[in-house]
């Protein structure tokens, strides 16, 4: 054994943190007199900690509930660049069962924690219209490529600030982003033109919209065009976030605050 308790020794050697996740308020406890700076991070402060990280989502994959503790610790001012981290989490349900030690660098910082957890639209409805546009970027419709802008949230402002293209779809129904059957209707409208307007919710207010932000143009990347200046611009003059899939590069880009904050490639998703 003494090997395996060397190792785990070395693990937390000389950590600048210990991030608990999710831990029990007995496990926590036992962290009272600890000599390293300890964040608990979890989707509700039950253990009453002093430094706390409101996870978004749970996030069933470990490597993306770390991921998102330390951004959402890096957002706190908690940790920054080139610290340690020891962080303790629950694998399968036994409790605080795992070390993981991980060095904080920048390429930990991807802007996604920020996203999800300062947007006005509820996590789950980001996520879930992420989940649709990283969908329609791996597999286009029918085998082509095809570009789609979603906003999300503040639908009432975002109405007033865009104009109908065509008859509206969703005019009388009540339906949701993340519902299977509405995920197959997004994918079918994004060959038509516009953007589809999403509430704080997720309801699907409307699809067909021509974006006409007051705005000013944005800073979009180089080879990109009117529906992601449009995507942008909706943004700093609303407080919806834009989620944009192009046709032209396949990259989804998310937009909040008239700011460029997020750049994914679906085929590595
Ligand atoms: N103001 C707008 N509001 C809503 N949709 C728009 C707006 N401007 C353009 N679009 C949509 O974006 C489509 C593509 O336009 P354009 O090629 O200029 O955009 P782009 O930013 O280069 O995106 P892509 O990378 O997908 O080509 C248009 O056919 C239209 O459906
Ligand atoms: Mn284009």
């Amino acid at each position: 054994m003494a090997s395996l308790t060397d190792h785990l020794a070395d693990l937390v050697a000389d950590v600048d943190a210990a991030l608990l996740f999710s831990p029990t308020s007995s496990f926590y406890e036992r962290f009272a007199d600890a000599e390293v700076e300890v964040v608990v991070v979890a989707p509700d402060n039950d253990v009453d900690a002093e430094t706390f990280v409101e996870l978004p989502l749970p996030f069933d994959n470990v490597k993306d509930r770390i991921g998102f503790g330390i951004e959402g610790a890096m957002d706190a001012d908690l940790l920054a660049e080139g610290d340690e981290v020891a962080c303790v989490a629950s694998v399968f349900d036994g409790g605080s069962d795992a070390v993981v030690r991980v060095t904080v660098d920048e390429g930990i910082h991807t802007g996604i924690y920020d996203l999800f957890a300062n947007s006005r639209a509820e996590p789950s409805v980001i996520r879930d219209v992420f989940e649709v546009a990283i969908e329609l970027g791996q597999k286009g419709q029918k085998g082509k490529p095809v570009g789609a802008l979603f906003v999300v949230g503040d639908a009432g402002k975002v109405m007033n600030k865009s104009r109908p293209l065509s008859y509206n779809p969703f005019e009388k129904s009540h339906v949701h982003v993340g519902d299977p059957i509405v995920n197959v209707m997004l994918k079918e409208f994004s060959r038509l033109d516009g953007a589809f307007v999403v509430s704080d919710s997720g309801k699907i207010v409307s699809a067909y919209r021509y974006l006409e932000p007051a705005a000013e143009g944005v800073d979009i990347p180089k080879g990109l065009g009117a529906r992601h200046m449009a995507g942008g611009a909706i943004t700093r003059d609303t407080n919806a976030t834009a989620i944009v899939l192009s046709e032209s590069d396949g990259l989804v880009r998310a937009f909040k605050a008239g700011e460029l904050v997020l750049e994914i490639d679906p085929e590595e998703y």
